[in-house]
This record gives C-alpha cells, sequence and structure tokens, in this order.
C-alpha cells in the first residue's frame, strides 16, 4: 500500500526525470494557480462525497486531494518535513 511519504518519493521523481505521459509533470508546468484549483475541486468533492456518498467514495477523494496537495508541495520546493514541523 502506498503512503503519503512514498507518493511524494515517486512524485518528485517525476519532476526530476519529467517521463513521458505524467500527469504529475503536466500539472507542475500548468503552475501553481492550475494546481490550486485542482486542490479546491477535490476539497470540494471531498465535503460531498463525505456528505452524500459512500465512505470508499471519500476515501478516494481524500487520496485524489492528498494527490494535488503534494503536485503544490513540489511546486512550491517544500518537503514532508516542512509540512510536518506545523503539525
Ligand atoms: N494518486 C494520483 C492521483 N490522484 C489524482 N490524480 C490526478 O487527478 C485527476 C483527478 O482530478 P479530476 O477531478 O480532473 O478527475 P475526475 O475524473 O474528475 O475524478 P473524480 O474526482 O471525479 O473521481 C486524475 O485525472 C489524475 O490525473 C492522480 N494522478 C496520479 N496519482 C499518482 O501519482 C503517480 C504519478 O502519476 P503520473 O505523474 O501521472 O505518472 C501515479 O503512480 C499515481 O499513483
Amino acid at each position: 500500500m502506498k503512503t503519503f511519504d512514498a507518493l511524494f518519493d515517486e512524485l518528485s521523481e517525476k519532476a526530476r526525470t519529467r517521463p513521458e505521459g505524467s500527469g504529475t509533470v503536466a500539472e507542475l508546468d500548468a503552475g501553481v494557480h492550475f494546481i490550486g484549483k485542482k486542490i479546491v475541486e477535490e476539497a470540494a468533492e471531498v465535503w460531498m462525497a463525505s456528505e452524500y456518498e459512500s465512505v470508499d467514495e471519500a476515501a478516494a477523494e481524500m487520496s485524489q486531494l492528498i494527490y494535488h496537495v503534494q503536485v503544490m508541495m513540489l511546486a512550491k520546493g517544500l518537503t514532508p518535513a516542512d509540512v510536518y514541523r506545523h503539525l
């Protein structure tokens, strides 16, 4: 099972090597404004799924929110440690 840190390592490698067809690379190239809109969209989907759909649907939307937050972390040059120190 993939963890937060394992996904971040995978996305960091994608950002570094820029493989053809990577959605992460495309999203990073689209920029902070685009990524921010994805975060807001997924946050709303987390809310709606949690209120009206199954717990599994809610979990799936939460995973997508985590993904887009991680892409934003990469766009801003942040590591998990930079975030964890605020927890
Ligand atoms: N976990 C994710 C992940 N979660 C979400 N997404 C992207 O975010 C999009 C979801 O946002 P959208 O709202 O546009 O899609 P949607 O069809 O509306 O989806 P729903 O919210 O309606 O379910 C998907 O189309 C994916 O492109 C993800 N893209 C990639 N990953 C992981 O990131 C890794 C690297 O991916 P690549 O860079 O594409 O190789 C992969 O191994 C995946 O495990």
